[in-house]
């Protein structure tokens, strides 16, 4: 009986194994070699881009701002008093968020030729998803960023883990929680306080509610693919180090979990790039399937 057993299983192993293996090639995995990276564009072109829209994110902002800003991170200091510095960084309220989201979306559209947003996805179950709502995206360019705060591989993360569909794994081992939401939200919150500089905000908080002021910080909304809806767009992980300016840290929609100190800023980021040309009103998707060897 069991050498029977045997004797079919060695006639149908070969049958299975091969089919499932298929199966698997067929997905399209991010696959990434031990001591390889997944570089779609160099790092440079993408930090060169992302610059680019920040700054003109920047030119949005009330020219009181962005001329004493400038001048701060410049070390061009004006005389001013703590007071007066706080009435001119005051957080905004709802409406002013709301309505520099708008601006900014604009300024996307001028600067890159697309907008992008939040939308009811076209997969059945796929609850929202972000689709190109203006213009179109070429082939190879930033079109997203995965905002959410950072976590060291070594730090706790087991009560916001559950139940949250957001966590990022990226290739170090270094997490990102881009859940809007419940005990994630309250964390980012608290970071972003926490990394403050007298007046000025190191990072962006905007991207917890509907109306980020980087419109950019959706990417952790977008649709794993499926066989119909292949991926347009793929991850690619990116340092941003001192090439990211002080003034422009504000729209980063990162903090880290840990203070990483003030003298040592280094930022990672995870950003979404156009596998193709994609066009109007098409929804975007990646592939959440990652094979690191
Ligand atoms: C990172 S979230 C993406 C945003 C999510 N669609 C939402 O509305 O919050 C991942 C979740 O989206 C849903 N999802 C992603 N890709 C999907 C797909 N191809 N088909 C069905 N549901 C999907 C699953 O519920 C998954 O746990």
């Amino acid at each position: 009986m069991f050498k029977e057993f045997i004797k079919k299983w060695r006639q149908y192993r070969y049958r299975f194994v091969p089919w499932i293996s298929l199966n698997l090639k067929e997905r399209s995995v991010r696959e990434v070699k031990t001591g390889e990276h997944d570089k779609i564009i160099p790092d440079e072109q993408l930090v060169d881009s992302l610059l680019g829209i920040l700054h003109a994110l920047f030119d949005n902002e009330p020219s009181s701002r962005t001329t004493h800003h400038l001048n701060v991170s410049q070390h061009h200091e004006e005389a001013m008093s703590m007071d007066e510095m706080y009435e001119l960084y005051k957080p905004r309220s709802f409406e002013d968020v709301r309505s520099l989201h708008m601006k900014n979306m604009e300024k996307l559209y001028d600067t890159t030729g697309f907008v992008i947003d939040r939308c009811p996805s076209q997969l059945i179950g796929g609850g929202r998803g972000v689709a190109v709502t203006r213009g179109k995206i070429p082939k190879h360019s930033l079109v997203a960023l995965y905002p959410g705060t950072l976590y060291q591989p070594q730090d706790p993360i087991l009560f916001q883990s559950i139940n949250n569909p957001f966590i990022f794994r990226c290739i170090d081992g270094l997490l990102i929680d881009g859940n809007d939401s419940g005990l994630s939200k309250f964390i980012f919150k608290s970071c972003h306080g926490r990394e403050r500089i007298g007046p000025f905000y190191t990072c962006d908080m905007s991207w917890l509610t509907d109306f980020p002021i980087n419109p950019l910080g959706i990417g952790q909304y977008i649709n794993n693919r499926s066989n119909d809806h292949p991926a347009n767009v793929a991850y690619q992980e990116v340092d941003l180090g001192d090439s990211l300016q002080f003034h422009l840290r504000q729209y980063i929609p990162h903090a880290w979990y840990q203070s990483p100190g003030y003298s040592d800023y280094r930022c990672r980021t995870v950003a979404l790039v156009s596998l193709r040309d994609i066009s109007e009103d098409e929804e975007l998707f990646s592939s959440y399937f990652t094979v690191v060897h």
